[in-house]
């Protein structure tokens, strides 16, 4: 979550009855089917009475001890390398890009066996980001089982949880129409975050389902930018200079944010050193770990310099295309990440809608950098016999006629 984005709950009077559906471009037939379609428009749901009350935003007034470190087995190791055990169920798997992001559909989350969940860590490793369509049997029990068959929870210590309580390790994105513009607090590369990275053990494999959200078309989409290919991104002599590096990650901002909002900051900011190039303990692959949201300086080098590297980090994460996938949300649909190798974003522009969304995070192993390991595009380029792609800067073609 980035710094300022969950917002306070207001239960919200909206009472008109659904108008037209934008998002209806998949029907065979609209003739036939005599159905209008107005350009960039969605139905707003009536909002009297709702479904997912108890799962509401709430922020409780509590104090819990700083985290201690917990026992992380990944359990992706164990997954086979051509997930068959996951698959075995699907009815279709496909890629967004060559780098990041692929769906499967036909898996039901609630009903996995531990040789398929085995899998599932294993591709999320792989692929950065995976997406289940209408996965309705997921309730919020069903989704923190799965989480913690990977490890601990996370608690958060700022952002919403659910109102029902008994949930402190559920994160709550919510958003409706009595919310503040959220285009006023926030610049789309600020957005760009990963998942409490300042923690000693930030997060591996997370979940989000979105239980309400504009219906399709509607906006609210969600992007993810793989740290894998940003590594690959690099000259062989920066990516050499960024292996010795450690950069500083600061939960000061989220504290003071809520500080600012009135609320209680449950547990007190911690500022953690990392390495800025880490290694996945499931594929071996060497990513950038770095976070725009929440890296604040790298250490032992000017200044300057260190702004400068996290300025082209910012830039390469937020503007490079071909590392990020973006996702188009329905109602029940699972994102799974790897917060290790991933940044994301939130995208805006759906107001009034209301948009409620579940987060599970398990804490992982505390970031490591092992010299021996290769990159993403190393080993997919020795797998495949495909030749290793020029990283200089003299091509003559032109892109932007
Ligand atoms: O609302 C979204 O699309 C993403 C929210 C987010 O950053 C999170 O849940 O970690
Ligand atoms: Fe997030």
């Amino acid at each position: 979550m980035a710094p300022f984005l969950e917002e306070p709950s207001t239960h919200p009077e909206f009472s008109s009855k659904p108008k037209f559906d934008g998002g209806l471009l998949d029907l065979p037939n609209r003739k036939e089917h005599n159905i209008q379609y107005e350009p960039g428009r969605t139905y707003v749901e009536g909002h009297d009475e709702y479904e997912y009350d108890d799962l509401r935003p709430a922020f409780p007034d509590v104090h819990w001890e700083p985290l201690k470190e917990v026992p992380y087995h990944d359990r992706g190791t164990k997954g086979d390398p051509q997930f068959r055990n996951l698959l075995s169920d699907a009815t279709d798997i496909f890629d967004y890009n060559p780098k990041i992001g692929t769906e499967i559909d036909g898996i039901n989350l609630a009903k996995l066996t531990d040789t398929q969940k085995d899998d599932l860590a294993r591709l999320i490793s792989t692929r950065g980001v995976v997406f289940f369509r209408n996965q309705t049997d997921l309730d919020i029990d069903a989704q923190r089982e799965l989480g913690q068959y990977f490890g601990h929870l996370h608690k958060h210590a700022t952002t919403a949880a659910p109102r029902r309580g008994g949930l402190d390790d559920i994160h709550v994105v919510y958003t409706d129409e009595k919310s503040k513009n959220q285009r006023a607090n926030f610049s789309p590369t600020f957005l760009w975050h990963s998942d409490v990275t300042y923690e000693m053990q930030p997060p591996s494999y997370t979940s989000l389902k979105v239980l309400t959200g504009p219906s399709r078309g509607g906006g609210g989409d969600t992007l993810w930018a793989s740290q894998y290919a940003v590594y690959d991104l690099l000259s062989p002599g920066m990516q050499k200079y960024l292996e010795g590096l450690e950069a500083l990650h600061s939960a000061q901002i989220q504290a003071d944010g809520s500080i600012a909002l009135g609320r209680t900051v449950r547990r007190e900011p911690v500022i953690t050193k990392h390495p800025l190039i880490r290694t996945h303990p499931v594929t071996g692959w060497k990513s950038v770990f770095f976070n725009p949201g929440f890296v604040t300086d790298i250490i032992g080098i000017p200044k300057a310099e260190a702004n400068a590297i996290i300025h082209y980090l910012n830039e390469l994460i937020t503007t490079t295309q071909e590392i990020q996938v973006r996702f188009q949300w329905q109602k029940h649909d699972v994102a799974f990440w790897d917060n290790r190798i991933c940044n994301h974003s939130a995208s805006y522009g759906f107001a009034p809608h209301r948009r409620h969304a579940l987060r599970v995070a398990t804490q992982a192993e505390r970031p490591y950098f092992d010299p021996t390991s290769k990159s993403q595009e190393e080993e997919m380029n020795a797998r495949y016999g495909l030749p290793k792609v020029s990283k200089d800067g003299s091509s003559q073609s032109n892109y932007n006629d």
